[in-house]
């Protein structure tokens, strides 16, 4: 097929802003079709030394979109001007799941089921492709015309066999306060990511391995149940220090079963979070009894219980 141009869309509206890029509406002029289009001005990128890590993440949504998968925004293609880059995307006319999490004030057992679910669903796929996202957060969860998930934004991924031993999450704390945290030392790269589900392992100059998702899976069954994130506090480094001593606890009625699957989640030890290689994988996560009765083969199909 020909190479695009932006010529060959209509770009209709902003749909986000991100640090190094904005998410345009588009339409494809040929079909009418409907597209995101994420743009990044070269000059922006090269100053930030971006370059490496925007062609990771074409690479790695080039790889995600391989395999048929229904659980993740596909990048249909890519092109570039005098100044800008393109990446033409699934456009997902929901937009993102926290503005549902705000509209309702938290979700009940049967909808944190099925979109934790399908959130379970979805890192089980690019952990076997060995990718870990790294910046799994409710702003990355959007919800396409039919109301399933479709991860985004592979900004922060990488591939776990080129993970060298990682020296981003502490900077995190670094760019905080001026203080070092206890056991943390600033680094020069930067992480980019919020606070609210970066794991201890990224806090401590550990290198990232798949189970930093699953701490974050666990940080966002706990938000989707209770209408906020487990650890909470006036900053970002306030809530850094309150993730390395696992300070969280649980508003009252909080589902009970749900309780004990964010606790073998929000595991300081990432080979002790449930899901992960060391403790038998993915089939004990899907085994958990909050996820009881789920049709896992065809969660995808199903039609989503209401957000009320
Ligand atoms: N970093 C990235 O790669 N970001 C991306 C990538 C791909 C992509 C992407 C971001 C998208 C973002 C997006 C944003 C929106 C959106 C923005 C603003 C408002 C709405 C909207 O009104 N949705 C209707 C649902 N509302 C939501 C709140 C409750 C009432 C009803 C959608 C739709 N899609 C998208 O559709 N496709």
């Amino acid at each position: 097929a020909a190479k695009r141009t932006p010529n060959d869309f209509i770009f209709e509206r902003v749909l986000g802003e991100g640090s190094f890029s904005t998410v345009y509406l588009a339409r494809d002029i040929h079909t009418s079709k409907q597209y995101a289009i994420k743009v990044c001005e070269k000059l922006h990128i090269k100053r930030e030394k971006k370059e490496m890590s925007i062609k990771r993440e074409k690479e790695i949504m080039q790889l995600i979109g391989l395999y048929p998968n229904p659980f993740f925004v596909k990048l249909f293609c890519t092109f570039h001007d005098h100044s800008r880059l393109y990446f033409v995307m699934t456009y997902a006319k929901n937009g993102e799941i926290l503005p549902y999490i705000h509209k309702v004030g938290c979700f009940d057992a049967e909808c944190t089921k099925f979109y934790g679910g399908e959130v379970v669903l979805a890192l089980e796929y690019l952990h076997k492709l060995g990718i870990i996202h790294r910046d799994l957060k409710p702003e990355n969860i959007l919800l396409d015309e039919r109301m399933h998930i479709l991860i985004t934004d592979f900004g922060s991924a990488k591939m776990e066999a080129d993970q060298e031993r990682s020296t981003e999450g502490a900077a995190a704390v670094a760019g905080a306060g001026d203080e070092e945290a206890p056991g943390m030392r600033p680094r020069k790269n930067s992480f980019v990511g919020t606070a609210d589900y970066v794991s201890p392992e990224l806090l401590t100059n550990k290198p990232a391995k798949k189970s930093v998702d699953l701490w974050a899976l666990g940080c966002l069954i706990y938000q989707l149940l209770a209408g906020l994130p487990p650890f909470r506090a006036p900053n970002e480094y306030l809530i850094f220090q309150r993730i390395v001593k696992l300070e969280y606890s649980f508003p009252d009625g909080f589902n009970p079963t749900a309780k004990d699957l964010v606790h073998k989640l929000l595991e300081k030890d990432g080979s002790k979070r449930l899901g992960c290689d060391e403790m038998g994988g993915y089939g004990p996560l899907k085994a958990h009894p909050f996820f009881e009765g789920l049709d896992w083969e065809n969660l995808h199909t199903v039609k989503p219980p209401p957000i009320t």
